[in-house]
């Protein structure tokens, strides 16, 4: 005869709300992985017509994702949970992560809405009439530069906004949308009675009730004071009327807001008493999911690519961000945005590797490193660090190319994304030193030839944990500390049986010179190429 559930071990579930999909999986409380799955939106919401799970508008800088896309992937997930027996009543805690920077903007009435959700419809049907903004802006639009002009302006400069904030004015922080909407269609602002973040508006389907903002997600808006971690009075007076309100109080990543929602306990069978932790941002979770610790570097290979770092202190920059740590209260973060990730890795896959993850692999492991000298810059869509755009391929002579050969290109690509993320990591100060180790995350982080190119350009040891998925697992690790915290156990207690990464990938001998000289010509052409498509 089966066990009573209440006699079965619980179970901690996190999710990710990322650009591409929805992710789930769940953990026991010694942190094994019993349960893990996916909505892709493209291929199974074809409805909304995303590409990549986003739509890019005809001005080609704004970039947008349907709110509704994103609750109905949640049905379809959890209706997939349940047909596979999954058992929602062992689930003592749950946590998640969303995409940065995106924002939801509920209707006036939409509270209600939340609290009397019929157990017998799903939530796309419900929540129909509950967002005043249906198409959600998200961290690829870039159309927002009078507004981030206007906020530093107020804020006295830029590096004045970053000290404040953790980051000079970028496009896609959110304060700069909700600006943007303000001033463009002040209509649908006024009938907005709250403003998510992705991931706090996650938090919310799940709790029937608005979910706060938390510390770490909330650095990403160009709002929150990293330092006192209270909204700053000067950016939310330069964004819009009555912000404070629409946002809520933010609050620690950790936080327990409450019991999930007699919905989901009546239509999935959840507890009553199983518990929503606060949602953070995709790549807070992410250093939780890997357990980043001082020293490290981490790079995650999703759709965008990210480098980021756990620091003890603020030091804001006019490049890159600070937020405040999703693990510990009193540290931070550092990370670097490198749009042209996955996207444009797999556009020249297509177009030099016949489609196929192999080929481009092969391709790899065939090319020399340094390429022959060949250097290439491959911007398909503006990118964030640096603020460029196009391709640009350059030979051993530093002369412009129209071209390469599908090997070549494949290696130019990759050799060029390398080069750049150290590049501006070094930038700001985070050098690679012996015993630093890289941690790789992301979903390219399952290709060992790419890792392996990572290795050789950072000419240091890459590590990873075994799930490409460290999101999804830092948010199971952080819906049971959210329990723990109150008995006063911090995060690495929680983790600390977790097996450590696993060496993937080490230097080939020669890198360190390869890579040392074209460190040096990447710096020199990236000037080039800025000089010469600085829109
Ligand atoms: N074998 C592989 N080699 C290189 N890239 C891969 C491989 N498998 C998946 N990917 C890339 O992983 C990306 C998705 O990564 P993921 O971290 O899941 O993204 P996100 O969380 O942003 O939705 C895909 O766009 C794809 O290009
Ligand atoms: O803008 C940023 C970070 O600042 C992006 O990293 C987004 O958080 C999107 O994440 P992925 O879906 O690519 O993981």
């Amino acid at each position: 005869m089966a066990a009573p559930a209440a006699a079965l071990p619980p179970l901690y579930l996190g999710f990710d709300f990322s650009t591409q999909q929805l992710k789930v999986l769940a953990i026991d409380g010694n942190l094994n992985v019993l349960h893990q799955d996916n909505v892709q939106f493209d291929t199974e919401l074809p409805e909304f017509r995303t590409q990549g799970g986003v739509h890019i508008h005809s001005d080609g800088l704004t970039v947008t994702s349907p709110v509704l896309m994103w609750v109905k992937a949640l049905d379809l997930l959890l209706d997939k949970m349940k047909r596979t027996g999954f058992d929602f009543s062992r689930v003592r805690a749950l946590s998640g992560s969303g995409q940065q920077h995106g924002s939801v903007f509920w209707r006036r009435g939409a509270s209600e809405t939340l609290k009397q959700l019929d157990s017998a419809e799903d939530l796309f049907q419900q929540l129909q009439d509950a967002f005043s903004v249906s198409d959600s802006p998200v961290w690829m639009d870039s159309s927002s530069r009078k507004q981030c002009q206007d906020l530093q302006a107020a804020a006295g400069g830029a590096l004045r906004l970053a000290e404040i904030t953790g980051s000079r004015a970028y496009e896609r922080f959110t304060g700069n949308q909700i600006a943007k909407l303000w001033q463009s269609r002040p209509e649908q602002y006024q009938d907005t009675e709250r403003i998510s973040l992705v991931s706090s508006f996650a938090a919310s389907l799940f709790l029937g009730s608005y979910a706060a903002i938390d510390f770490s997600d909330g650095s990403g808006m160009n709002l929150l004071d990293i330092r006192t971690r209270t909204w700053s009075q000067t950016c939310l007076e330069a964004t819009a009327p009555d912000l404070d309100g629409l946002l809520g109080t933010p609050l620690p990543s950790a936080s327990v807001l409450g019991p999930v929602s007699s919905y989901l306990v009546h239509r999935f069978g959840f507890s009553e008493s199983c518990r929503v932790v606060a949602f953070t941002g995709d790549n807070p979770a992410s250093l939780a999911g890997m357990r980043l610790q001082q020293g490290d570097i981490a790079v995650s290979l999703g759709t965008s690519d990210t480098v980021f770092l756990w620091i003890q202190q603020p030091r804001p920059a006019l490049e890159g961000h600070v937020f405040c740590n999703p693990v510990e209260q009193r540290a931070y973060m550092a990370l670097l945005c490198f749009k042209n990730g996955s996207l444009t890795r797999e556009r020249v896959r297509n177009q030099c590797a016949g489609a196929s993850w192999e080929l481009f692999s092969g391709a790899l492991r065939n090319s020399p490193l340094g390429n022959n000298g060949n250097i290439g810059f491959y911007f398909d869509t503006m990118e964030i660090t640096p603020a460029a755009l196009g391709v640009h391929r350059f030979d051993r002579d530093d002369n412009k190319v129209s071209s390469l050969s599908p090997e070549a290109e494949v290696r130019a690509l990759v050799e060029g994304q390398f080069l750049s993320r150290r590049l501006h990591a070094e930038r700001l100060g985070y050098s690679i030193i012996p015993g630093t180790r890289v941690l790789a995350t992301g979903g390219a982080s399952s290709n060992r030839d790419i890792l392996q190119v990572l290795s050789d350009v950072f000419n240091a040891p890459v590590y990873s944990i075994d799930l490409s998925n460290s999101t999804c697992l830092g948010s199971a690790f952080r819906a049971l500390h959210g329990l723990a915290e109150q008995s006063g156990l911090s995060f690495f207690d929680v983790v600390k049986n977790v097996p450590e990464p696993q060496l993937v990938a080490t230097p080939h001998p020669t890198a360190a010179q390869v890579y040392g000289h074209m460190l040096k010509r990447y710096a020199r052409l990236e000037e080039r190429v800025l000089q010469e498509t600085c829109p």
